[in-house]
């Protein structure tokens, strides 16, 4: 198998530096300072064991790879960027290969399967960071971190199985399963929280929003008939192979949407995050205004360019009781 990063930042840049690192055929397709960096230098993985660089051909558009029938294209970009990347692959000649989703919410499958028929989705458990172009850092130990994966909308096949022993060589568990999007949709609970890291900051104490969002979105799942395994921080799995440690001097700025608004990228993923739950809500018939609000409000500081953190808890609260979301808190 013959594996291809497309979007090669915390998450693409680990698994291709990983991947690389133990033998593997990779090849990334990346962007701007990145694949220049990647071009001149190969990728420097940290993790809170080591350092390793990484040496792997990297493109600048998928037309630039002579696709072969073991190819696995893993998409690892945040989901405003996938349609474009699809319609690259698509120009590419892409067709039966097999199209890893390897991203949070549950919108890439879909954009996937209208254009290529063998679409798989992969839960990803994995703090990781692009900390400067040609260097990623991946926080957890022993392993880089949990992927579950299986084929979109379920049941599992040989590409799963080749993926994961292909991750599994490069230090990342991989579990095969026929209902990957029951992981998926329990993943996106977890990430509705990303906006309020991103907005209120990593310290602030933002539990009772988190209830909020958690609440109305399993109120939508229900309505919606979709079956969730809520497994969040609570993964036994977790404790035995995904602990996240420090790496020396190295500050994490928090999760994925957090790192979007430190970088000043432009977007953040909270339309598929928390307006996936918004988007359930209307279809279904059940109120999400707190979701609503904090997709608004995502929207607001990528309009405003405002930093990550930089929104005070009272503001929010005075707006959700403005809002009419809550009466107290
Ligand atoms: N980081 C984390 O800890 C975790 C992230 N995730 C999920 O993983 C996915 C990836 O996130 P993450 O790795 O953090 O994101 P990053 O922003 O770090 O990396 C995505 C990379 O893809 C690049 N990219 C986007 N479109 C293209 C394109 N058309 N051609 C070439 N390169 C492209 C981006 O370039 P550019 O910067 O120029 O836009 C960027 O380098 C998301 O769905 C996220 O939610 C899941 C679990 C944890
Ligand atoms: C769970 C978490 C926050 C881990 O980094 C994540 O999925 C993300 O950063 O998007």
């Amino acid at each position: 198998m013959r594996i291809i990063v497309y979007g090669v930042g915390g998450i693409g840049g680990t698994v291709a530096a990983a991947s690389a690192l133990s033998g593997q055929e990779v090849i990334g397709i990346a962007r701007g300072a990145q694949l220049e960096a990647i071009r001149n230098n190969g990728l420097l993985l940290r993790t809170p064991e080591r350092a390793s660089r990484a040496h792997f051909p990297c493109v600048e558009d998928p037309t630039e790879i002579t696709f072969r029938s073991d190819d696995a294209i893993l998409l690892s970009m945040k989901t405003q960027d996938t349609l474009p990347a699809l319609e690259r692959l698509r120009a590419a000649g892409v067709a039966e290969q097999p199209i890893f989703c390897v991203q949070n919410g549950v919108s890439n499958e879909r954009f996937a399967l209208r254009r290529f028929p063998e679409v798989h989705g992969v839960t990803v458990m994995m703090p990781a960071t692009l900390t400067a172009p040609g260097e990623v850092c991946a926080f957890s130990t022993p392993r880089h971190g949990i992927f579950d994966i299986g084929r979109y909308p379920s049941c599992r096949n040989s590409h799963d199985d080749a993926l994961a022993q292909a991750l599994e060589a490069a230090n990342i568990a991989a579990f095969v399963m026929s209902d990957v999007m029951q992981s998926k949709y329990g993943k996106l609970i977890l990430n509705l929280r990303n906006i309020l890291e991103a907005a209120l900051g990593l310290e602030a104490d933002y539990g009772r929003f988190d209830a909020l969002l958690r609440n109305e979105a399993e109120t939508a799942f229900k309505a919606a008939g979709i079956v969730w395994r809520d497994f969040g921080g609570s993964d036994p799995r977790r404790e035995q192979l995904m602990r996240s440690r420090p790496i020396e001097g190295v500050h994490r700025s928090g999760g994925s949407t957090t790192q979007s608004l430190a970088r000043g990228s432009g977007s953040i993923e909270t339309d598929y995050l928390n307006g996936e739950i918004v988007l359930l809500g209307r279809l279904h018939g059940v109120p999400t205004p707190a979701n609503a609000y904090f997709v608004d409000l995502g929207a607001r500081m990528i309009r405003e360019k405002l930093k990550p953190g930089s929104i005070p808890i009272a503001q929010v609260e005075a707006e959700l009781k403005a809002a009419g979301v809550v009466d107290r808190f």
